[in-house]
């Protein structure tokens, strides 16, 4: 039995909290910490009865019962805890993004590396979603030759005014980011962004919605739009378009109902329920992979690439040029 400490219990920290006790087999939450009290205990609660609660992250992972740590606080913060967790040796699970500058991405591989263990696994979901992996292996067949574009929409109905322009690529686009260079197998050489007209719905500090276009090495160009207050629904879209053919990622079944005059069909409101089954995936696979002592899912070299190319993104929000990705260092042969 692999016991969990989850550090962080907002809103995605109680939703793995769930999965962990719930849904997943082979894992039980034993500790929680959260700075905030309240939420800690809220976090406890979704648990059980025996679960340890910690107000600093540090105590959870020096704690002898806890063999690995979930970090799911605000992006900001998962470096100090990343680096603490390593040190201790725990099997790690970080939500997305790794860190939220490259710098700080690189600090945190060097210490893995230097820790001679693959630790961290990074939550990028969408490469356990079933329609994802469709594309990918409609892509893999060969059936449909080279990709060539790969369009995409990022939409969530609406976001707090503490959302940024640069969360837009950070906590947003970061998953299209990991998933196209995942799915295509490629990696991006230069950003763009384009900005449309402001819509009424945002606020002084967030451009929305913007374009982001992205290049690859071998030339595909992928064009995202990115769009958090919508109003509408939780939309993510996907297709990807070929020598031979397009493939276009399916969303999840929901009948069309046909009342008044009108056709309609549910469309998500949130990424909980849209990527519910991606969620407990990619933690059962993490957990399964413990027994094998490997790390299965996005490495943290995967979470440095999609920084390197985040930080070309929002560096094109303010320059509006063609800004250039490359890493500063050579992938080490560590995560080969
Ligand atoms: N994969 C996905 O689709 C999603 C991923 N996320 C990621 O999950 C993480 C958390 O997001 P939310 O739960 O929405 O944020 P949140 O703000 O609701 O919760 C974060 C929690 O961390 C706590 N915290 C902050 N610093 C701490 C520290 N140093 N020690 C202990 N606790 C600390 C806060 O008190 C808060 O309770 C972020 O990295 C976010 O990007 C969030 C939503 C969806
Ligand atoms: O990761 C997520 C949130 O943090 C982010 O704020 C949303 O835009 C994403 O759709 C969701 O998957």
């Amino acid at each position: 039995m692999l016991n969990v400490g989850v550090i962080g219990c907002g809103g995605m920290g109680r939703d793995h909290i769930k999965r962990l006790t719930e849904r997943t087999q082979g894992a039980k939450v034993v500790a929680v910490a959260d700075m905030v009290d309240e939420l800690a205990k809220k976090g406890a609660a979704v648990a059980g009865v025996d679960c340890k609660i910690y107000k600093d992250a540090i105590d959870l992972i020096n704690d002898p019962e806890v063999n690995a740590v979930f970090i799911i606080t605000p992006g900001f913060a998962h470096k100090a805890a990343l680096l603490l967790a390593i040190k201790a040796g725990k099997r790690i699970f970080c939500e997305k993004p790794l860190c939220t500058t490259a710098e700080d991405c690189l600090e945190v591989i060097d210490a893995e590396v230097k820790s001679g263990k693959h630790l961290i696994q990074l939550g990028f979901m969408r490469r356990y979603d079933k329609g994802y992996l469709q594309v990918k292996e409609a892509i893999k067949s060969g059936h449909y030759g080279e990709p060539l574009m790969v369009h995409c929409t990022h939409r969530n109905p609406e976001v707090g005014t503490n959302y940024d322009t640069p969360m837009a690529v950070h906590d947003t686009a970061i998953h299209e980011i990991d998933v196209i260079h995942w799915l295509v197998g490629d990696d991006f050489v230069s950003a763009q962004v384009l900005m449309p007209r402001v819509t009424k719905y945002s606020h002084s500090k967030l451009q929305d919605p913007q374009i982001m276009l992205l290049r690859t090495k071998n030339g595909i160009c992928v064009d995202n739009e990115v769009f958090v207050n919508c109003k509408f629904g939780y939309d993510i879209n996907c297709e990807v378009v070929c020598e031979d053919g397009a493939i276009k990622m399916p969303n999840p079944a929901y009948p069309s109902i046909r009342k008044n005059a009108a056709a309609a069909t549910t469309i998500d409101t949130d990424c909980f329920v849209r990527f519910h089954d991606a969620y407990d995936a990619e933690v059962q696979s993490w957990v399964n992979d413990a027994e094998k002592n490997i790390i299965g899912g996005p490495t943290t070299w995967d979470g440095y690439l999609a920084a390197i190319t985040a930080d070309a993104l929002v560096r094109a929000q303010t320059s509006g040029a063609i800004e250039k990705i490359k890493p500063a260092i050579e992938k080490p042969g560590f995560y080969k």
